[in-house]
């Protein structure tokens, strides 16, 4: 267990900013059993997170000692998959593919495709990968699969060309992953960086850029911090009008439209919702 005595305060190494990987026990998990790894890995992130932002390193090292020996980022890959399977509510990619359907349609007489970069990807085969009118990046903390770059997108350098810019991104549960509200502000502005409404080279296809978030729907409709109505200003603030959404009883599933109009507000972490009962999922934009 994490122990609070009081300990002394370091600088963070940038070294220690990320969680450890460890080798995933393989044998076959119950759905009970991934949902407890998955929120027990959340859990240590956050208070690895809060460690970190005290200058505890020592607390963080044990900390990090806990999520290795449940298996560190490969086991929770391995339950996050096995939550993607058929049997546990499928693969997330497929409602972004349903949604961008009708924008591929100009594309079917065409040789171009769409760039979509995906982070927190852990699978080169799911609906978005297998859609041939998508060029799929793919990008994770920890690769599973050769066709899968090892890379955090907040280290990704910032694009030089409208090439290296994305028509779609997709966040796949993977901003709840982000142990800090602050931090999860500063994925919401990078992505914007990466959008471009740019055709394909060659090509002169209308373009509408667009975020494809995934969050559980616990996040924002259980959360003292956030609601639908907060997520929707932040996300205005950062020029992104919601297309489409949907909802079932554990994730909620979102298009977001870029119109080009960022223009960043401050979000504090207000106490919108409170309630013994909620969690304290917050995003916060300085
Ligand atoms: C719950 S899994 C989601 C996987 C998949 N997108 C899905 O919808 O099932 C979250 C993944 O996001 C990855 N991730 C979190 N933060 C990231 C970052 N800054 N850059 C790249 N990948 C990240 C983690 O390594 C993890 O594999």
């Amino acid at each position: 267990m994490v122990s609070s005595t009081t300990r002394r305060k370091r600088p963070i190494p940038l070294s220690r900013t990320r969680p450890p990987t460890a080798r995933a026990n393989h044998a076959a998990l119950s759905s009970k059993a991934t949902r407890n790894l998955i929120r027990s890995h959340h859990r240590l992130l956050k208070a690895r997170a809060q460690a970190l932002q005290a200058g505890d390193e020592i607390l963080a090292s044990e900390i990090d000692a806990q999520i290795r020996e449940n298996g560190g980022l490969e086991s929770y890959q391995l339950a996050s998959k096995l939550g993607q399977s058929l049997d546990r509510g499928g693969d997330s990619s497929k409602a972004l593919v349903d949604w961008v359907a009708s924008r591929l349609r100009p594309l079917e007489t065409t040789p171009y495709k769409l760039r979509v970069l995906e982070i927190g990807a852990l699978s080169t085969k799911n609906a978005c990968s297998m859609n041939r009118y998508l060029d799929v990046t793919r990008i994770d903390l920890n690769s599973q699969e050769p066709g899968i770059l090892r890379q955090d997108f907040m280290e990704r350098p910032l694009p030089k060309s409208e090439d290296d810019k994305f028509h779609v991104i997709s966040l796949s549960l993977v901003l709840n992953y982000v142990a800090d509200a602050a931090g999860r502000g500063e994925m919401l502005k990078r992505c914007v960086s990466f959008l471009t409404n740019s055709s394909p080279p060659g090509s002169s296809i209308a373009i509408i850029p667009s975020l494809f978030l995934v969050l559980p729907v616990a996040c924002v409709t259980n959360s003292r911090y956030l609601t639908a109505g907060r997520l929707e200003d932040i996300m205005f603030s950062m020029g992104f009008v919601l297309s489409k959404s949907k909802q079932t009883s554990k994730l909620i599933f979102q298009l977001w439209d870029h119109n080009g109009d960022y223009k960043p507000k401050v979000f504090k972490k207000d106490a919108m919702n409170p309630g013994k009962t909620r969690n304290n999922f917050a995003i916060v934009v300085k």
